[in-house]
C-alpha cells in the first residue's frame, strides 16, 4: 500500500510539493487566491442568473385581448385599482385631461348633428347599438352548430345601404386561391381572412376557410340592391327630412359651444403629440407609420380634407364612426407619477394664469351644454340620427357640474369609465401581496408574487402586435362584449362584432402556441346588454339561431356561453381544454373586484401547478 492510498485522491493531487520553497509557496498561495478570486466571481454571477430566471418564471404574465372598445383597457384598470393603489392614486389626477377630451367629444357630437341637421345632411347609417346591423347565423339549419361547414349562412352587406343580405355560401376546403376577384374595397383595407390569419397557429383551418369563403361572397354581393327600406338613408329631397326641427336658440347654442373644438386641440396637445384620431378603416390620423402599426399606418383619406369641404368630411367621419377616438402612444408617459406631477403643475400653472385655459372654457360653457344636452329637440335629431351618447364610451354629460368645476379631480370610478384607445402593447409590473385583500390561495405562503400585465390594441390594424406575446404567457382573458350582438366593427362594418369576437376566440382556442396557457372569458358589457335587451330589441333578429328562448340578459349570456365552450371543445388542438367563463360589466368596479380575485386565484393556481409548487 502506498502512502497515496491513504489519502483523499482530491487532497492527493493538490497537495504542495514536498521540498516547496518559501518563493515558490508565496507564488503557488497567490496563483490560488487569484484562481478562488475568479471562481467565486463565476460563482455570484451564475447565482444571479439563476435568480433573475427564477423571477422572470416565477412572474404570471397575463395577455388582454379581444376586439377593440371589448373592455380590456378597463379591466387592467380594475387590476391596478385593487393591487396597485398608490400608483393607481398617484395617476387619478392626470386622467382630468382624459374626461374632459371626452366630456367635449359628446359635446361635439351632438353640434355636428345640429350641423348635419341645419344642412339637410341625411343621416348615414353609423354603427350605434341601435342600427340593426347584422344577421348572425351559426348555419343554415339553425342549429347553433358553428362548426358545420359544408353550407352557412352569413351576413353580407350591402356597400351602399349597409342592408344586410343573407347569403348561402357553398364553402370548399380549399384557402382563398389568388383568382379570386380583387376586393372593390380600398386595396388598403386588409381582408376579412388577413386578419384572423396573422393569428392562427398551424393546425388550425377552419376559420380560414370559412373567410375566404366569405371574402369571395363579399366581392360578388357588393352593390346588391336593399330589400330593407327601413335601413336606406332618407333622402335629402324627402319632404319630412326638410321640416325644420332646430330653432334660432339651437343655432345659438351652437354658436356659443364652437370654442369648445379649440379647447379640444389645446387638450390634446396636453395629452402629448402622439395624441391621434383612428379613422374607420383603422388608420390613424397623423400618423406618418413607424412599423409599429403595419396596415393601419398609412395616412387615411378620410383625415384629409376633400371636395366635400371638411365640414361635410369630419361630419361623415363621426357619423360613421360614431365617435372620435383618442390614443396616445405611450400611455406611461401620460399617466407616470413623476411626469403627472409636473404635468399637472404645469396645468394649474396654465389654469391659473390664463383666462381661456380648458378648464375656464369648459366651466364658462357649462349652462350651454346643459340646455343643449337637456333639450327635448336635440334628443329627437339625436335619436333620428340613431346617435346613442349614453351607450358610447366615455359619456360623462350626465357628470358635467363635477367635471366642470375648476377643482375637479377624477374619482377611480371616472377613470374606469374613461376612454382611451390603446395603441401598440403596453405592459404593466404589478407586485401582488398574497396576504392582499381576497386572495385564498396558498396566502401568505407565497409571500409577493409579481403579475405582468399586457393590454393590447383591439383594432383589427393593430391584432398583428399579439402573436409574440401567445409564447410564455400563463393566462389569456379574452373579452367578448356581448352587448355588441347588433353591432358592426368600427373599422370595418362588414363584420358584426360578435362575429368577430367568435372568430378570435376560436383562433385564440386553436393557436399551438397556446396549449398550456389559461382561458379565461369575460362575456362583458352584461349592464348594456340589459339596457339594450329592456329598450326592446330582439336577439333573435340579429341571431336567428337563438330562436324563441326569452329575450332576457340572463338567458342570452347562458346561450352565448354555450356558443364558446363548444369552439373551445371543438377547436382546441389536444381537445378537452378548459377554459373558465364570468359574465361581467367591468365598469362596476364592485362586482369586478369579485371576479379578478377568482380569476386572480385561478392563474395563480394554474401557474403553480406548471411550474410543479403544487
Ligand atoms: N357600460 C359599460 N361600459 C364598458 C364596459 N367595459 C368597458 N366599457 C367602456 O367601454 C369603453 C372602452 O373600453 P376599453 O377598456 O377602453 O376598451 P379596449 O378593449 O381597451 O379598447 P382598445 O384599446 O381600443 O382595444 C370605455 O369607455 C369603458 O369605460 C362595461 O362592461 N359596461
Ligand atoms: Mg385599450
Amino acid at each position: 500500500m502506498s502512502p497515496a492510498d491513504d489519502l483523499d485522491p482530491f487532497e492527493y493531487l493538490t497537495r504542495p510539493p514536498a521540498n516547496e520553497s518559501p518563493e515558490q509557496r508565496q507564488a503557488r498561495e497567490r496563483k490560488e487566491a487569484n484562481a478562488k478570486k475568479i471562481s467565486d466571481q463565476i460563482d455570484e454571477e451564475l447565482k444571479k442568473e439563476k435568480a433573475a430566471f427564477r423571477k422572470q418564471q416565477a412572474a404570471v404574465k397575463v395577455l388582454l385581448l379581444g376586439q377593440s372598445e371589448s373592455g380590456k383597457s378597463t379591466t387592467l384598470k380594475n387590476f391596478r385599482m385593487r393591487y396597485a393603489q398608490q400608483e393607481w392614486e398617484t395617476e387619478l389626477q392626470s386622467w382630468r385631461t382624459v374626461v374632459q377630451l371626452n366630456l367635449i367629444r359628446s359635446v361635439t357630437t351632438i353640434l355636428d348633428a345640429i350641423q348635419a341637421e341645419m344642412d339637410n345632411i341625411p343621416s348615414d347609417a353609423p354603427a350605434t347599438p341601435t342600427t340593426p346591423s347584422a344577421t348572425l347565423r351559426f348555419n343554415r339549419a339553425g342549429n347553433d352548430d358553428t362548426d358545420n361547414e359544408s353550407e352557412s349562412e352569413y351576413l353580407v352587406y350591402d356597400d351602399k345601404s349597409k342592408t344586410p343580405t343573407i347569403t348561402s355560401i357553398p364553402i370548399t376546403p380549399t384557402p382563398a386561391s389568388p383568382t379570386v376577384p380583387s376586393s372593390p374595397y380600398s386595396p388598403r383595407r386588409p381582408s376579412v381572412s388577413g386578419v384572423y390569419k396573422g393569428l392562427q397557429s398551424k393546425g388550425s383551418s377552419t376559420s380560414l376557410r370559412r373567410d375566404a369563403a366569405r371574402n369571395n361572397v363579399l366581392n360578388v354581393n357588393v352593390g346588391a340592391a336593399s330589400s330593407n327600406v327601413e335601413d336606406l338613408p332618407a333622402s335629402p329631397t324627402t319632404p319630412t327630412s326638410r321640416q325644420p326641427l332646430l330653432t334660432s336658440h339651437h343655432h345659438l347654442l351652437k354658436l356659443r359651444l364652437a370654442p369648445l373644438r379649440t379647447v379640444e386641440k389645446e387638450l390634446r396637445k396636453r395629452l402629448g403629440a402622439s395624441a391621434e384620431d383612428e379613422t374607420p378603416d383603422g388608420a390613424i390620423v397623423g400618423d406618418e407609420g413607424d412599423g409599429v402599426l403595419g396596415v393601419g399606418s398609412v395616412r387615411s383619406r378620410s383625415g384629409s380634407v376633400t371636395a366635400e369641404g371638411p365640414i361635410r368630411t369630419s361630419l361623415r367621419r363621426r357619423t360613421t364612426t360614431n365617435t372620435k377616438e383618442f390614443t396616445v402612444r405611450r400611455l406611461k408617459d401620460v399617466l407616470h407619477p413623476l411626469r403627472t406631477q409636473d404635468l399637472n403643475k404645469r396645468d394649474r400653472a396654465q389654469d391659473e394664469s390664463e383666462p381661456d385655459s380648458p378648464t375656464d372654457v369648459i366651466s364658462n360653457c357649462k349652462d350651454d351644454i346643459r340646455s343643449l344636452w337637456v333639450d327635448e329637440i336635440i334628443r329627437t335629431v339625436l335619436k333620428k340620427r340613431k346617435i346613442r351618447l349614453e351607450d358610447s364610451a366615455g359619456f360623462f354629460l350626465d357628470d358635467l357640474d363635477r367635471i366642470a368645476s375648476p377643482a375637479y379631480v377624477p374619482s377611480s370610478d371616472d377613470v374606469v369609465r374613461a376612454r382611451l384607445r390603446t395603441l401598440g402593447v403596453q405592459e404593466y409590473r404589478i407586485k401582488v401581496d398574497q396576504k392582499s385583500p381576497g386572495s385564498n390561495i396558498l396566502a401568505g405562503a407565497l409571500g409577493s408574487t409579481e403579475w405582468l400585465l399586457y393590454d393590447v390594441g383591439g383594432s383589427r390594424t393593430l391584432r398583428h402586435a399579439w402573436l409574440p406575446y401567445f409564447e410564455n404567457i400563463n393566462a389569456i382573458i379574452f373579452l367578448a362584449p356581448v352587448s355588441c350582438f347588433d353591432e358592426r366593427l368600427l373599422e370595418d362594418s362588414r363584420i358584426n362584432r360578435l362575429e368577430d369576437s367568435f372568430l378570435l376566440w376560436r383562433t385564440i382556442c386553436s393557436s399551438k402556441l397556446l396549449t398550456g396557457t389559461s382561458l379565461i372569458l369575460f362575456m362583458n358589457k352584461c349592464d348594456l346588454l340589459k339596457r339594450k335587451l329592456k329598450n326592446g330589441v330582439r336577439v333573435k333578429t340579429y341571431l336567428p339561431s337563438f330562436g324563441d328562448r326569452p329575450n332576457d340578459a340572463g338567458t342570452v349570456v347562458k346561450y352565448l356561453k354555450e356558443k364558446f365552450r363548444d369552439i373551445v371543445k371543438t377547436n382546441a388542438p389536444e381537445g378537452g381544454r378548459v377554459a373558465y367563463y364570468y359574465a361581467t360589466s367591468v365598469t362596476d368596479t364592485k362586482t369586478t373586484f369579485v371576479t379578478l380575485q377568482a380569476v386572480k386565484d385561478v392563474i395563480l393556481r394554474d401557474h403553480l401547478k406548471s411550474a410543479d409548487f403544487v
